[in-house]
């Protein structure tokens, strides 16, 4: 049963519902990991709904970007009083999901505090440095922010410019912004709202760089607000999205912290200038890897907000006949729409499925680093680093098809899809920029690859086993397990083709560097193919998991709609293995799968379960009630406050009165 069934909606909408073959709060558990989780969800949203001081003051859109980051402030500080009646306060999930719902996805003044300030401090921070500070972070005594990137580098670390210069004599680091390209840009709530930060900078103790480290650092008086001396902060300016957010600039002349804040529990600097290494050399990356952790369950999240809105509305919006001409087809019975919104469905929900095992094996990574066994820490990098960018970039492009679904209102921002579309595809630049990520992961198939050639297949992990076996038939008869084998061939011929190219350049006499830069563009496919294979097999796996019978046959609908859509797409690379007539077996497949999920897509996208509140979207709407609210909607623009406008008395009548004879 589909649970958003309500008197007085749209009926296009209540057919569909209607339709649908299973109850969409058991698929919102099984998307959200179990029943208690997807309950909480729609506990809160519930509590949120009936607090007036949370609703939004006006539509997003309408808001200047001071108006946005006004609006951010007050709720994040009703929040902060009401959060303890509301959430379970040690749930991270819990914090996350209730800022977005009352706040929404442009950014706000705490959005970078729990997930990029707090974590380092508390998997960095011995435990004097967490008693310090700790508890005032997350009771919100201080705001913080995470600054690393700068002005002239942000993929390439090692090239990083601030200091921080251990001064013995007064036991301080002493924090320098020696060029303009060294000033800090882009930390997010740095520009007006931050007063301490996480600042990335190079270690330099007796005149040695022992490259970057992360201090703690108060930028701001926490009386006046006022920048400290020796700091110079703002903000960069706005963005192509996410403007509720202060991302800002940041400078340090001869500024000043004591010893003591530097996140000591992995590198260490003694009192008398002794330097002690980490158990790993890139553990102070750690909190990207966090980061990128949990990116593509949030990425799938944004494709989910698009898609609940592009699929509901293609459910009312009637335009053109099919058969019957005494009325006019609902624009997702065409199978184009179809094909440019289901396999969409498929990626949101496989990302989402990826997105919670990665974060799973994060925290499992966790506690293996405080053990002290750093061992899984490649593995995952290799991971996330591929994921991050596989999932961010198709999230952009299912965003971007969901608009172009909806026709000309989707290109309204009463759609809201714009803004999704804006925020989302951030995520292809930041926490690691997609292609430098890719590059990441590619390096690890290559050393993979070589592993191989050496005889050593036995020592590789299960993700990269696939490399070493030697498909190259696949029966006729496709289920989900040759479709595996059929993206194993394509990943590992690929990882293959390139690593060679690389090789042979190498033999040729070209430089590491050289030879890896020409090989860069066969690398990265090799890493994104190997990336979807992944995600395809963890949706299989998922999908086996499922004990629901009823909710287990729509997913394999769904999962069916994925592997025969993505078998498609990488077709040149199985040129080889496929014949065309399993081509055009794979393609009639997909074609049947559209028609199958039909019926349940109004479901599966209400099985996301994003409330109107966090929508914002007019064309998204529950209810289906579209062009009655669009009228309201474009009515309450700013804009129609006056009949005649400035811009007419002033410049257009006088121009249209002087043009008259
Ligand atoms: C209150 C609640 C709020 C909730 C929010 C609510 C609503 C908001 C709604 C939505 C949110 C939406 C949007 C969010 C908005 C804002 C964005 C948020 C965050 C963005 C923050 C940032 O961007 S922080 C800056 C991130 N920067 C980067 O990622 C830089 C990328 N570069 C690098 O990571 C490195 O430079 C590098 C890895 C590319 C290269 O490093 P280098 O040191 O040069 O190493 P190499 O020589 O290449 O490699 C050496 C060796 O090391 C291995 N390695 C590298 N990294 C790692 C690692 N992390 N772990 C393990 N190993 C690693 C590498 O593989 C090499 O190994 P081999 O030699 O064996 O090959
Ligand atoms: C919305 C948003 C929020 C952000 N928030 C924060 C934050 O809170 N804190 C923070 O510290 N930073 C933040 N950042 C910065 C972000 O992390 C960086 O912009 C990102 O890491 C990319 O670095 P870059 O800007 O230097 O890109 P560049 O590295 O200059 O990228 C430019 C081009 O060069 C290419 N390139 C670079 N290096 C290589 C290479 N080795 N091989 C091949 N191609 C290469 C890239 O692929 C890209 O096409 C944010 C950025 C955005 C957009």
């Amino acid at each position: 049963m589909n649970q958003s069934i309500k008197p007085g909606d749209n009926p296009d909408l209540t057919e569909e519902r209607l339709s649908g073959t299973f109850d969409t709060n058991s698929m919102a558990a099984v998307i959200y990991g179990s029943d208690k989780l997807a309950q909480r969800r729609r506990e809160i949203s519930e509590a949120v709904s009936r607090i007036p001081e949370l609703q939004d003051s006006k539509p997003c859109p309408f808001m200047t970007r001071e108006e946005k980051i006004l609006e951010g402030s007050r709720k994040s500080a009703i929040l902060n009083r009401l959060l303890p009646g509301l959430i379970d306060l040690d749930s991270f999930e819990e914090t996350v999901f209730i800022h977005q719902e009352v706040i929404g996805i442009e950014g706000h003044p705490l959005a970078l505090h729990e997930s990029l300030f707090i974590p380092p401090i508390a998997t960095q921070g011995t435990d004097e440095q967490q008693k310090k500070w700790l508890g005032r972070a997350q009771r919100r005594e201080i705001i913080g922010c995470y600054a690393q990137t700068e002005l002239g580098h942000g993929s390439n670390l090692r090239a990083l410019e601030t200091t921080a210069t251990f001064d013995i004599s007064s036991q301080e680091f002493i924090l320098n912004s020696p060029t303009i390209t060294s000033l800090k840009w882009w930390p997010g709530a740095l520009g007006k709202s931050a007063n301490w930060s996480i600042v990335i900078a190079n270690l330099i103790v007796h005149d040695k760089n022992h490259g970057p480290h992360p201090f703690m650092v108060q930028l701001r008086d926490e009386k006046s607000h006022e920048p400290l001396p020796g700091i110079t902060v703002g903000d960069i300016g706005p963005k192509m999205a996410f403007n509720g957010a202060d991302n800002g600039f940041l400078g340090f002349e001869n500024y000043r912290i004591p010893r003591e804040n530097m996140l000591m529990r992995h590198s260490k600097v003694t009192p008398d200038g002794g330097y002690i290494r980490p158990p790993h050399a890139k553990i102070g990356y750690s909190g990207m890897v966090r980061v990128r952790s949990r990116m593509a369950a949030e990425q799938g999240l944004f494709l989910a907000h698009a898609l609940t809105i592009a699929v509901r509305y293609s459910a009312i919006r009637r335009q053109g006949y099919l058969e019957d001409r005494s009325r006019e087809v609902k624009v997702l019975d065409y199978q184009t729409q179809q094909h440019r919104l289901f396999p969409s469905i498929a990626r949101a929900y496989a990302f989402i499925f990826c997105g919670f095992e990665t974060i799973r094996l994060y925290d499992q990574l966790l506690i293996d680093v405080q053990n002290g066994n750093t061992s899984g820490m490649a593995d995952l990098h290799a991971l996330t680093s591929g994921l991050k960018s596989v999932v961010t970039h198709q999230t952009g492009e299912g965003i971007e098809q969901a608009r172009m679904a909806c026709g000309g209102h989707g290109y309204s921002m009463a759609s809201y899809i714009s803004e999704i579309y804006g925020v989302a595809i951030g995520g292809c630049t930041y926490e690691g920029e997609n292609m430098v990520m890719l590059l990441q992961l590619a390096r690890y198939l290559v050393k993979s690859i070589e592993m191989i050639q050496n005889g050593k297949s036995k020592n590789l992990g299960p993700m990269v086993a696939y490399l070493a076996a030697n498909e190259s038939e696949i029966d006729l008869n496709l289920g989900p397990n040759e479709y595996l084998k059929v993206f194993q061939y394509a990943a590992r011929s690929q990882a293959w083709r390139a690593t060679e190219k690389f090789q042979k350049l190498r033999n040729s006499g070209m430089s590491k560097e050289q030879a890896w830069n020409q090989a860069s563009v066969e690398l990265t496919r090799a890493s994104r193919l190997h990336t979807r294979l992944y995600i395809m097999s963890t949706f299989i796996n998922h999908v086996g998991s499922v004990v629901d019978q009823k909710i287990k046959k729509v997913l394999i609908d769904l999962l069916n709609v994925h592997i025969t859509y993505e078998v498609m797409d990488i077709g040149i690379y199985v040129q080889g293995l496929l014949s065309s007539d399993q081509m055009d077996l794979i393609r009639n497949q997909l074609y049947v799968s559209l028609e199958t999920i039909r019926p349940n897509a109004v479901s599966l996208v209400d099985s996301f379960q994003i409330s109107d509140m966090q929508l914002r979207s007019v064309l998204g709407r529950r209810d289906g009630n579209v062009y009655e609210n669009l009228f309201k909607w474009a009515k309450s623009c700013p804009l129609n406050d006056k009949d005649v406008l400035e811009s007419v008395t002033k410049y257009l009548k006088p121009m249209m009165d002087k043009s008259k004879l």
